[in-house]
């Protein structure tokens, strides 16, 4: 996003805050970040830094990257050089503990007087460095906030649309790990095509299912930040959750896959939080449900599949046809 937003001749500046000196040196002078974008030059006038104060005191919008377990410190460290009014935008597709907090409410909390933003969508990072063709969502209450990012980020390679349904753009985000895992395994278990669209499907109901339960309006995951963003995660190998899955579809350990992959796949974390909120909300959730018992159960790969597919028969799109009662298995 950095990048995008540097290449704009109508940013002024663009300065990216990083911890590591080794990487900042690197933006700085070679220009190019090459653990993460191998691909990819970065515009020269991409400034990186070590400094929250530079990146923060005169930014007209700060977007955030962070992993969501640390999402809150990052931001309370920055808030000193932040001022009132000034736009705060999450681009971290995940969910924080203790509780079960979102991002929006994070930066809302940490960042006093800011006005706060959502930006998701189907947006593999290293795809929208390399200028491929791609859209996104930006979430807010503050029409101002949305207009500066679409002008921020707009562009002949980037396309930004706007939603005023916060909650729902950010649990989309967050859901669709869930079930990127799930298609990763699929893939690694060649079950086919047809398994692919049923299970990307089923995903979208359940999403649509618990985003409605929380408060989100359902319609929000019709849209790139539901469908667009669930597409790409559970279709490619870009997707650090999908690649979790696949892993896992071979047989190997969460433990092991974690370690190795030295990047965040937020998906792992959301899983459990998400199915023990689904539980004690009485929210049918089996995709997830089947995930966490893999995850976090020892239960094999393959009872999980087989108790899905044995499951009673429901509603095909629930918003039109209620669904009748729990979706009991049909047979043991
Ligand atoms: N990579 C992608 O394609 C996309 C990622 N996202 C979201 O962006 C968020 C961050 O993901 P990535 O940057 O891809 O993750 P990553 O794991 O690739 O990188 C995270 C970066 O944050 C840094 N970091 C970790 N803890 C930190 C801390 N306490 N303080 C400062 N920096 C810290 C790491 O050093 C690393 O550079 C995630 O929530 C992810 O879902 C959203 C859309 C696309
Ligand atoms: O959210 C993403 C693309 O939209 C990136 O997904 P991963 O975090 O699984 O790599």
């Amino acid at each position: 996003m950095a990048s995008i937003a540097a290449n704009n001749p109508q940013v002024l500046d663009t300065v990216q805050w990083i911890r590591d000196g080794d990487v900042v040196d690197e933006i700085n002078t070679a220009h190019t970040n090459l653990k993460y974008l191998p691909d990819t030059a970065l515009p020269l006038n991409l400034k990186a830094t070590t400094s929250l104060e530079e990146a923060v005191r005169n930014a007209e919008l700060v977007m955030v990257a962070i992993p969501s377990e640390h999402f809150r410190s990052v931001c309370e460290d920055a808030a000193e050089f932040s001022h009132s009014g000034q736009f705060w935008v999450s681009l971290t597709k995940g969910i924080a503990q203790p509780g079960f907090q979102f991002m929006s409410a994070i930066l809302a909390s940490a960042v006093p007087g800011c006005v706060t933003g959502v930006l998701s969508g189907p947006n593999l990072a290293r795809e929208v460095a390399a200028q491929v063709p791609t859209a996104t969502v930006i979430a807010s209450e503050s029409a101002e906030l949305r207009a500066v990012t679409q002008l921020t980020l707009g562009c002949d390679s980037f396309r930004v649309y706007e939603n005023s349904d916060v909650f729902g753009v950010e649990l989309a985000g967050a859901l669709k790990n869930i079930y990127a895992i799930i298609a990763g395994m699929a893939a690694a278990m060649n079950l086919g095509e047809n398994s692919k669209a049923m299970l990307i499907t089923r995903s979208l109901a359940e999403m649509s299912r618990f985003a409605e339960r929380m408060g989100a309006n359902p319609m929000t995951f019709l849209g790139l930040a539901g469908v667009g963003d669930l597409v790409v995660t559970c279709s490619s190998p870009l997707s650090r959750n999908y690649r979790v899955g696949y892993s896992l579809g071979q047989h190997e350990s969460v433990e092991s896959i974690v370690s190795s992959l030295g990047q965040v796949a937020e998906g792992v974390n959301t899983t459990r939080l998400v199915a023990e909120r689904a539980r004690e909300l009485g929210i049918d959730m089996p995709l997830a449900f089947g995930l966490y018992a893999i995850l976090y159960q020892q239960v094999s790969v393959d009872k999980v599949l087989r108790s899905l597919m044995s499951r009673g028969q429901n509603s095909d799109v629930e918003f039109i046809l209620p669904r009748s009662g729990p979706e009991a298995p049909s047979s043991s």
